[in-house]
């Protein structure tokens, strides 16, 4: 505790309040210091609880570069349990050093940490992404850390995937390699199996967003070598996710900095977010672009996984329950197409990859995306142990069947299950194209997706709205949802659901209906009622 006091005289609390958002902290990087090292104090004690290592990483993902942020990682690699967001909500509102240090005897005690104890044996282990501030902020994580008597692993500059990748790894019984280059190892071989003898249908364009992932998708590129043509754009030399980065492509629907029609038309381009961890496809057509969404990845994702199961001998591993698990932000055909072609069993969760990843937890194979690229698939330990374990003839394998396994297990080691993965991501992309000879236009073809629209209602409280049913129905007030069920009912294929965003300031709406004009009346009556029923004397924004 004297410790804990002494370093926390360096790190003064700045004014104002700070909060746990959707994946941990989040502001102007000036501000975060204090913040970073009580999150490093936190992460600390919560190693101590679980007696396992955990994982801080610096980063803010694709917001500026002037922003800056902190996300903890769980022994499992999975995000921070959120019953812990609490404590790190306490910790960094504490104002005063006395106020932390009563806050950290509390938790303590509530969470049984012994004061003394073999603590030098448990580590935290820390990344930073490649902001400036970033090297500045692992420091203050570092003192928080070490002044809680944990030992750091300072990875240096990582994506944050990989920084939950080798927290999980580290923690595996028996223990897996916990360095880079046993991940990258892994994802290159994983790659070599499941594209065999296939050929590739010419380069892939990657913007990096001029972040972390630029070097670490060019690291990972070295060690396949002539097996995956790609060329890297937005490598850091610009500013980071300055239009550029899966935010922008998705959120605005505009080919990236440095990506130009009709110079890219009809390449196959892919965009990752500025931490490394979302992905989305795109293309160019006659200045028209393409986005191969999170949906669109997950309906790729399911239909391999799918073919393979049936492609294996009937039994424990073919029998596997299959689930995929989306946001009411998923496209309603995308959803269609997973329920009636490929007959497999969908579940919404509210907003937030915590929801999801637990969701997708309960079947033996979990596939979950949100529309905005961040997703992955998980494995149910019990049933990977049973591929893994099943008889191939190895590299020799020969027939369809044997060859299906050998592709499972490759998937097992190729998927982050960590956490949503831009870099395993766009491997298993590239793979299964190629392995069904596909262009992104036969991708395309699979569905289609019905016009959406989301715009942004601005309101004084925005708490004031509450909602149920995986925040597609609102709860209060009571007489907003009956007016948004009238209004869905007047359009062909309607569906639209409004909810108060966890990151930002506004009340979102979200609408779908048959056609685009449609789909834009619908979303504006909604955001209409929503702003009627909670809004007060503020304007009404659109995006
Ligand atoms: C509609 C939308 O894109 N919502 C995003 C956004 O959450 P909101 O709670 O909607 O602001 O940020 C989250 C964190 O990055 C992400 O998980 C989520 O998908
Ligand atoms: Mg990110």
């Amino acid at each position: 505790m004297e410790k804990i006091a002494q370093q926390a005289a360096g790190f003064p609390k700045p004014e104002g309040v700070f909060s746990y958002g959707t994946a941990g902290f989040r502001t102007e990087a000036s501000l975060l210091p204090s913040t970073v090292f009580r999150c490093g104090i936190l992460i600390a004690l919560r190693a101590l609880q679980q007696k396992a290592a955990t994982g801080l990483m610096i980063t803010a993902s694709h917001n500026p570069e002037a922003d800056n942020g902190v996300k903890l990682a769980d022994p499992t690699g999975g995000m921070l349990s959120i019953a812990w967001e609490v404590y790190a909500n306490e910790l960094a509102n504490a104002e005063t050093v006395d106020a932390l240090i009563g806050l950290v005897a509390d938790i303590m005690q509530k969470e049984e940490i012994p004061e003394a104890g073999a603590r030098s044996e448990i580590t935290v282990l820390l990344g930073r992404d490649t902001r400036k501030s970033s090297a500045g902020l692992a420091a203050a994580a570092i003192a928080g850390i070490e002044a809680a008597g944990v030992r750091v692993l300072d990875l240096g500059l990582l994506t944050t995937p990989q920084l939950h990748y080798l927290v999980r790894a580290y923690n595996r019984v028996p223990a897996e390699a916990h360095t880079e280059e046993a991940y990258f190892e892994s994802l290159a071989s994983s790659f070599r199996v499941l594209v065999g003898k296939t050929q590739g249908s010419g380069a892939v364009i990657c913007d990096a967003a001029n972040g972390v992932g630029a070097s670490k998708m060019t690291t990972l590129l070295s060690k396949l070598g002539p097996l995956l043509e790609m060329e890297v754009r937005n490598e850091g030399k610009g500013a980071l996710n300055s239009n550029c980065g899966a935010d922008f492509v998705q959120k605005e629907q505009k080919l990236p900095t440095a990506f130009e029609s009709p110079r890219d038309d009809g390449r196959r381009c892919v965009s990752l977010d500025g931490d490394a961890d979302r992905l989305v496809y795109f293309s160019c057509e006659n200045g028209e672009m393409r986005l191969f969404d999170g949906d669109k990845i997950a309906v790729l994702f399911s239909s391999y996984i799918g073919a393979l199961l049936k492609a294996v001998p009937k039994g424990e591993i073919s029998s596997a329950s299959v689930g995929v698990v989306q946001t009411a932000y998923a496209n309603g055909s995308s959803t269609e197409y997973i329920r009636s072609t490929l007959g497999l069993q969908v579940e919404t969760t509210p907003t937030g990859v915590k929801f999801l990843h637990r969701a997708a937890e309960e079947f033996d194979v979990g596939i979950y995306f949100e529309a905005n690229g961040h997703g992955t698939v998980l494995f149910k330990e019990e049933w990977a142990q049973k591929v893994l374990a099943a008889p191939t003839g190895g590299d020799a394998a020969e027939g369809e069947a044997e060859v299906a396994l050998l592709k499972l297990k490759a998937l097992i080691r190729l998927i982050n299950q960590a956490v949503g993965d831009a870099l395993s991501g766009v491997l298993l992309v590239e793979a299964i194209l190629r392995h069904n000879c596909w262009e992104l236009q036969d991708w395309d073809a699979l569905y289609t997706d019905l016009p959406s629209r989301q715009l942004k209602v601005k309101v004084a409280d925005r708490a004031k709205i509450e909602t149920m049913d995986a925040e597609t129905r609102v709860r209060h007030p009571a007489d907003l949802q009956p007016l948004i069920d009238a209004t869905v009912a007047r359009y062909s294929q309607g569906r639209a659901f409004t909810r108060p965003s966890g990151t930002e300031d506004v009340v979102r709406v979200y609408a779908e209906a048959a056609t685009r004009a449609e789909t834009e009346e619908l979303a504006v009556e909604v955001a209409r009622h929503v702003y009627d029923k909670a809004g007060d004397s503020q304007e009404q924004t659109t995006e």
